[in-house]
């Protein structure tokens, strides 16, 4: 007996499926490569008929066969399975307990329907063994068995109905037995048991054809006529070669389940028929595809995630953009579904193609998440690139247009990486990392842009504190009454030329007007606030206070001839003051206020009607109209600062006092001598000539003008200067 034909218990007689007896069976005979090219033959029939003695000699099975000297006991417990040696395809052979067994008694005929509605369901040809001698015997052991068999494959629902070829085997035929007559026989006893069964509303009136193909075999007494048996047998081992083709003894068989399914089917159908539920066979059949079709998909899966390439793509992703990545997973993963595709084939195909769907989700899940970590450092990668390429922009050139060309550029790269990374039929939306990388450059875009324009910014503020020093310092330090004039005229220059430069900045950063505009806002507070720090740093109360006394000085000692006043009179000493304070009073609010929007001086208002009055009022605490920020001195500082102006100028007026006394006593001695020189004039011209430089130190004529002249316009002379004295 060969190892790999050696006979296993499938179900013991107590009721217990051998899984591992099977599994190890089906492994060593190949099974599962069988597809759905494989047969079952099973034989039924009274105990001791000489079952395991046909199967052994029409398959080569290897069946425990009872020996004769034992006498007739039962040898078969439960059911046994054996491959058919050398018959094509593979032919499952199984060997059931025998049928009458007074072992289990009358009333135990549960396992017997049991096993027989097991062999129906399992088998696609069953062997009903039985003696000549029993033929038309109304209790011979052969006619319940039969009666058992048509009930329960009423137990059997398909739709259409399983068919299953039954054959009887006659054993002992008398070699004079015409076999005609017996077949006639044996085919109406079956029909008439067949119609005597209760049958469902659906199948009531189904012939018997409908479920069996009835065969009628007759084989001689083995015991007695050993190689005619032989013979025989030999000739019906041909019936089974080939079983499966079309003609074969059941061409019109239809697959219940693949081989590799096998298995599973005939141990849920036996859990089934414990239950004592009968058997739906296309549920079954979608069961066992379910429960298979998920076992190779596991597997399958496994394997895939235990292949080399596939592990060596996951390395690589954790580290580094991986090339090709979406065309490597793809052949990788496809090499899979293939070989699930080949595994199932025969398995219910909605079922097979929901496992495959899942199968193929559940890679592509864990190739995604791969994906993702490798899209992650090319995310990474282009973002850097962006951030290199963009510090060596030129500003001075069109930048907001390079810019816009570096971020293309980068995304264009980013979105060829993904493309690469797709995996075929994945459907894998890169949109969420696509979108991130584009929100990240555009920020850092945005950034770039914000300080290369506030590096020109700075730029152009340089510019623009450079040109307003070099023209506001000396505005301020020049003072005068004109001043806020200029300084707004510097200010208006200097920033609108200013803006103008921006206008470059406008196009090549693309600025909106919004922008631009407040640019252009910013620049001109900035350069107001240059100027208004510029006030402070020049307006400060020593200079001031010079600036008025010079001013003092130059009012108060020329006239408007600018010629040095000659005082005369108390009065003219007062006016002097007046207008020079006046013009000195000017210059103080002038520079106590900024004034860079042409608003009315309420400064001066405040000065004039407080300083400039006959009895000075002391100035108000606070300049009220005047903000905090434009003041330059607070009234007090003003006050201050005028009353030391005022003890600071008083020696001019001291000066101016004590020249009008000094000439009113001057004029005293003058008009004495213009009596005695009126008198030599009289007299005479030669005395005039003596006089002459008193006259000149006091008339200021010019001594050559005098020297020169003839005696008749020295004389005209001399009158004109009498009169204005
Ligand atoms: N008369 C007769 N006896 C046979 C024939 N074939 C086998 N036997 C004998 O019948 C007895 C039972 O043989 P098995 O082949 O063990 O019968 P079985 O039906 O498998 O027995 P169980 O499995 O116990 O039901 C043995 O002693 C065989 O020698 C036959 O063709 N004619």
């Amino acid at each position: 007996m060969k190892e790999d034909i050696c006979a296993t218990q499938l179900i013991c007689g107590n009721n217990e499926f051998n899984v591992a007896g099977l599994n190890s069976f089906l492994q060593k005979v190949k099974f599962e490569k069988c597809g759905n090219s494989y047969a079952v033959v099973a034989i039924m029939g009274p105990q001791s008929g000489g079952k395991s003695t046909l199967m052994n000699h029409l398959f080569a099975t290897g069946f425990q066969e009872m020996k004769i000297e034992c006498g007739k006991s039962q040898t078969t417990k439960g059911i046994w399975i054996a491959k058919c040696v050398d018959i094509e395809p593979c032919t499952i052979a199984m060997d059931l307990e025998g049928s009458d067994s007074s072992e289990r008694g009358e009333d135990d005929n549960t396992f017997e329907k049991r096993i027989a509605l097991f062999a129906l369901a399992v088998s696609d040809i069953l062997l009903i063994n039985m003696w000549y001698h029993d033929i038309g015997r109304e209790h011979a052991a052969s006619k319940p068995l039969l009666k058992t068999i048509f009930q329960v494959m009423m137990r059997l629902f398909s739709d259409p109905p399983k068919k299953t070829t039954l054959m009887f085997v006659v054993r002992d035929k008398p070699s004079k037995a015409p076999f005609v007559l017996l077949e006639k026989r044996l085919r109406e006893d079956a029909e008439k048991m067949w119609n005597a069964v209760s049958k469902p509303q659906a199948h009531k009136n189904s012939p018997l054809t409908v479920f069996f193909n009835v065969q009628v075999v007759a084989l001689s007494n083995y015991q007695e006529k050993e190689e005619k048996f032989k013979e025989e047998v030999a000739q019906l081992r041909q019936r089974f070669v080939n079983s499966i083709s079309p003609g074969g003894l059941v061409g019109d068989k239809r697959s219940v389940v693949p081989a590799s399914g096998f298995s599973l089917s005939t141990q849920e159908m036996w859990r089934v028929i414990k239950l004592n539920k009968d058997l739906d066979l296309p549920a079954h059949k979608v069961m066992v595809a379910t429960l298979r079709c998920e076992e190779i998909s596991t597997d399958i899966f496994k394997q895939l995630m235990e292949n080399k390439g596939w592990l060596a793509l996951q390395k690589a992703a954790e580290t580094g953009p991986v090339p090709d990545f979406g065309r490597r997973v793809s052949s990788i993963l496809y090499n899979y579904l293939s070989e699930y595709d080949k595994e199932v084939v025969y398995y219910d195909e909605g079922v097979r193609k929901t496992k495959r769907h899942m199968l193929e989700s559940r890679a592509l899940q864990c190739a995604q998440a791969v994906c993702n970590t490798m899209l992650g450092h090319l995310s990474s990668n282009a973002f850097e690139g962006f951030k290199a390429g963009v510090t060596s922009l030129d500003p001075e050139k069109g930048f907001a247009a390079s810019l816009r060309a570096c971020i293309l550029s980068s995304m264009h790269e980013f979105r060829r990486g993904c493309a690469d990374a797709a995996v075929q039929h994945s459907n894998w939306s890169f949109s969420s990392i696509v979108e991130k990388l584009q929100r990240d450059i555009n920020a850092h875009a945005l950034c770039v842009r914000s300080a290369k324009l506030s590096e020109l910014k700075d730029k152009y503020e340089e510019q623009l504190v450079a040109c307003l020093t070099s023209q506001a310092d000396p505005a301020f330090g020049h003072g005068g009454e004109d001043m806020w004039v200029s300084i707004r005229r510097i200010l208006m220059l200097e920033t609108e030329n200013a803006i103008a430069r921006l206008s470059t900045i406008k196009v090549r950063f693309e600025l909106n007007e919004k922008e631009f505009s407040a640019m252009g806002q910013d620049l001109r507070h900035f350069a107001r606030n240059v100027v208004e720090q510029k006030a402070r740093d020049n307006i400060v109360a020593d200079k001031v206070l010079t600036q008025m006394k010079l001013r003092f000085a130059s009012v108060f000692c020329y006239d408007s001839h600018s010629q040095p006043r000659i005082w005369k009179k108390t009065k003219q000493i007062t006016a002097a003051t007046k207008e020079a304070r006046s013009a000195c009073l000017k210059i103080l609010a002038v520079m106590s206020a900024i004034d860079l929007d042409e608003k009315p001086n309420y400064v001066e208002e405040i000065l004039f009607s407080c300083l400039m009055k006959e009895t000075e009022d002391a100035l108000p605490s606070s300049w009220q109209k005047v903000s905090l920020k434009d003041a330059l001195f607070t009234s007090a500082q003003c006050q201050q600062l005028w009353d030391k102006f005022k003890e600071k100028t008083q020696k001019h007026i001291k000066k101016a006092t004590s020249d009008v006394l000094e000439s009113a006593q001057a004029n005293k001695k003058f008009g004495h001598r213009i009596d005695s020189l009126l008198f030599l004039f009289v007299n005479g011209s030669s005395l005039l000539a003596s006089y002459r430089f008193r006259i000149i130190s006091s008339s200021r004529l010019s001594t050559n003008r005098l020297a020169q002249s003839k005696p008749k316009l020295l004389r005209a002379k001399v009158w004109y200067i009498l009169e204005r004295k």
